[in-house]
């Protein structure tokens, strides 16, 4: 997948996109991440990208011109077409079913608003989606691609190894994950849940399920209400309240 990145601080996307699982994934070639600056496309002396908002009120908004070059720049940069997507807090919620949907396409064009955001005209004709990544203002979007860059990237077939995989299916389920536990076995912290080190694998897959399913109950009931739970899900769930109010 390509993510052509639209920001003012080109260094900060870059610099998320080059550590960890993102850069791994890059070197293996499983995605790219380019940043383009709205403020070489800004055709005056003082490489304007921003300016006041009509109507009154604080701040300032990003220019209509600069961005829009930028988006053809960025479009142009290769054969696939891409979606374009502006992270804001008037955007749609992300989700892990989102990431998803998006890990598959071929390109994506990220931009990213600073100030007090884009005029409007800009995000009515050359932006497929508006998406937040939760319910607080930030000083500028690049974090929050940032993050949609890291839960796309490490989506990409090859880009986790099992274990790390295996991690994230619990979530991919819609359900949170159970608690987990390394060494040393013994620790003034408390022990170990018993099971864990039974070595019985059947017990221990079902012990994690109950886990999931009862903190997903505990913590994020509005998860669980969205879910068709199977009849052997629904009686760990019973067994894992039972024992819960006990
Ligand atoms: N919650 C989010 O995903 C998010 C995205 C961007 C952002 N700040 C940049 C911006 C400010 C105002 C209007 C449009 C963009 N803050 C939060």
């Amino acid at each position: 997948m390509r993510v052509d990145v639209i920001t003012l601080f080109p260094e900060f996307v870059d610099g998320c996109a080059r550590v960890g699982v993102v850069g791994r994934a890059q070197e293996r070639g499983l995605i790219s991440v380019t940043s383009w600056n709205p403020r070489e496309f800004a055709t005056d002396n003082y490489h304007t990208v921003d300016g006041r908002p009509y109507g009154g009120g604080p701040g300032m908004l990003m220019l209509i011109g600069p961005l829009r070059d930028t988006i053809a720049a960025a479009k142009a940069a290769a054969e696939a077409p891409a979606k374009v997507i502006y992270l804001s807090p008037q955007g749609a919620r992300l989700t892990q079913r989102k990431v998803q949907e998006l890990s598959v396409l071929p390109r994506l064009v990220l931009l990213c608003g600073r100030y007090e955001g884009v005029d409007e005209r800009l995000l009515d004709h050359e932006v497929d989606e508006e998406l937040s990544i939760g319910d607080y203002v930030l000083s500028g979007g690049e974090l929050a691609a940032a993050v949609l860059i890291d839960a796309i990237g490490r989506l990409q077939e090859g880009a986790l190894n099992d274990a790390q995989s295996a991690a994230q299916d619990s979530f991919s389920e819609g359900l949170l994950d159970c608690p987990h536990y390394t060494r040393p076995e013994q620790h003034e912290l408390g022990t170990l849940p018993a099971v864990l080190i039974s070595g019985d694998h059947a017990a221990i897959k079902r012990w994690r399920l109950k886990q999931s399913l009862g903190r997903t109950w505990l913590r994020r009931p509005d998860l669980l209400a969205r879910m068709q739970l199977d009849k052997s899900a629904r009686a760990l769930l019973e067994e894992f309240r039972l024992e819960y109010f006990a």
